[in-house]
């Protein structure tokens, strides 16, 4: 499955304007994304007293017909608002609202507050007195809904402009925003429902979706499920993390090499110690993963310079990433690699600077002509080609030590079973995620191994 779609606001924008321009009005769009946001809300918080805050823009106008929406319905509703309308659509907007339009400053609290302050036009932080009066009136809601975006956020990347009410609903517009899903912006979103208004969309970005998986059937063997060898570095424990996951994601055979018999791994896993190169050679190889446990030292090089000469599909992490920062080099050709850097990794390969976490897993997969799986809360998958997919994590128990070897082994056992690698990358995010909520609070690396079997038993 390909996931929802995401826009950014320039190309939101430009999705508007061709529809503006194929007969639909600014006034039509604004009408239908206010009544989709009230029927939605409605929907979630049920026939409370609501307090609707309009802003300036467009945001604002969709919050005058939300106000109207809600007050057809027979709901009781009050308006505040930052000043005047700036557009033609939303003065008509707050013209067929047609009742008291209260100031912001003084305006009494209600226990749904809807949030239609600002959107995708923000572009600086919101002036401290109307960040201040959001968040005192969303601390005494007991609902808080926001309109496309919770005020105060960057669309494009998700940075933080100004304090951001925490969220129980937003409703956005015919696609996800990129805010929606990166951090810091994606904590504050609570449910998020996407209103079709009728505007034809499509890109290149997308959210991880579930994957789907093939069972196998009469013909298999183990080596059609894939075989993945995982080289292990000299913290063995990291490559049996990974080798443990890539079994468990349903890898038809997975070999762990290391110099060392490796303890307490499952029996099925191969092991042949002695040189962790033996069998590289092996052409029945769907993906060789190395770094999980490597440090960067000559022997780390040598086997970076073997894996990277083997011609298999190659999935990099951890001490490969450091190897590869430190001047390593990709195969020119060959099946194209998954790199799967954090936060930290990546700035060493790629540095900090170019943009959201979007445009820069881009930038470096365009660079190195690999798949770079960008990690951390929100996963950002970026292939050479311009493709992107966004995964925003709800499972923050990932954040412990060995969840990345095990990620880093079920994107192996996706590539190795035959997928394309951007594929790969995206299956082997869901998975690793979902495993994370099956295995509920206070995980382990090792439990998320466990739980694998019953995620990919979802995606059959
Ligand atoms: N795209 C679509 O298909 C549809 C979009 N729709 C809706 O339109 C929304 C986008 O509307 P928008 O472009 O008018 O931007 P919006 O978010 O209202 O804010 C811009 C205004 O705020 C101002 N301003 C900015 N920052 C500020 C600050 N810190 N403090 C104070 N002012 C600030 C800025 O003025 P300026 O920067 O020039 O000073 C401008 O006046 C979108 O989120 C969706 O809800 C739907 O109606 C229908 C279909
Ligand atoms: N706060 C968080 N919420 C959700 N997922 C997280 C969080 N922190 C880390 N992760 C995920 O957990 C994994 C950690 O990988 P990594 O940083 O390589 O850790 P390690 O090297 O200890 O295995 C990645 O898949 C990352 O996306
Ligand atoms: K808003």
């Amino acid at each position: 499955m390909k996931g929802r779609v995401i826009l950014t606001a320039g190309e939101m924008r430009a999705a508007e304007a061709r529809s503006i321009a194929a007969g639909t009005s600014v006034e039509t769009l604004m009408e239908r994304a206010g009544q989709a946001a009230a029927a939605a809300i409605r929907r979630f918080a049920g026939p409370m007293p609501a307090l609707v805050l309009c802003g300036p823009g467009n945001n604002g106008g969709d919050g005058y017909v939300v106000a109207r929406a809600l007050a057809a319905a027979g709901q009781d509703v009050r308006v505040a608002a930052t000043g005047e309308p700036k557009t033609a659509a939303a003065s008509a907007a707050r013209a067929a609202w047609g009742r008291e339009v209260h100031a912001l400053a003084d305006v009494e609290p209600a226990p749904l507050l809807i949030d239609s302050l600002f959107g995708t036009g923000l572009t600086r932080g919101l002036l401290r007195d109307a960040a201040a009066e959001l968040e005192a009136l969303a601390g005494m809601a007991r609902i808080t809904a926001a309109i496309d975006l919770p005020s105060g956020i960057s669309t494009d990347d998700g940075a933080i402009l100004s304090p951001v009410p925490d969220c129980d609903l937003t409703v956005t517009f015919q696609t996800l925003k990129p805010a929606h899903l990166l951090q810091p912006a994606a904590r504050h979103m609570g449910r998020i429902v996407v209103a079709d208004i009728g505007i034809e969309a499509a890109s290149d970005l997308h959210e991880i979706a579930r994957p789907r998986l093939a069972a196998p059937g009469p013909e298999s063997h183990k080596f059609t499920r894939g075989l993945v060898t995982v080289i292990a570095g000299g913290m063995a424990g990291a490559g049996a993390l990974s080798a443990g996951a890539a079994l468990r994601a349903g890898a038809g055979a997975v070999r762990l090499q290391a110099r060392e018999p490796v303890h307490g791994v499952a029996a099925a896993i191969i092991q042949t110690p002695g040189d962790p190169l033996d069998r590289i050679d092996d052409k029945r190889i769907g993906a060789l993963l190395l770094g999980p446990g490597l440090a960067p030292d000559d022997e780390g090089r040598a086997l970076f310079e073997a894996a990277a000469g083997s011609g298999h599909p190659l999935v990099l992490d951890a001490g490969a990433l450091r190897i590869l920062a430190d001047g390593a080099a990709l195969p020119a050709a060959g099946p194209t690699a998954i790199l799967t850097p954090h936060e930290g990794e990546f700035a060493a390969l790629f540095g900090e600077d170019g943009g959201s976490k979007v445009e820069r897993a881009r930038a470096a997969a365009a660079k190195v002509g690999a798949v770079i799986v960008y990690k951390g809360p929100d996963t950002v998958v970026a292939a050479p080609d311009g493709r992107a997919a966004i995964h925003a994590a709800t499972a923050h128990w990932l954040a412990t030590a060995g969840a990345g070897d095990v990620l880093a082994g079920t994107i192996a056992a996706m590539r190795a079973a035959g997928m394309a690698a951007f594929e790969a990358a995206c299956a082997g995010i869901w998975l690793h995620g979902r495993a994370a909520a099956l295995a509920g609070p206070f995980l382990i690396a090792d439990d998320l191994i466990a739980h694998l079997p019953a995620a990919c038993a979802e995606c059959l």
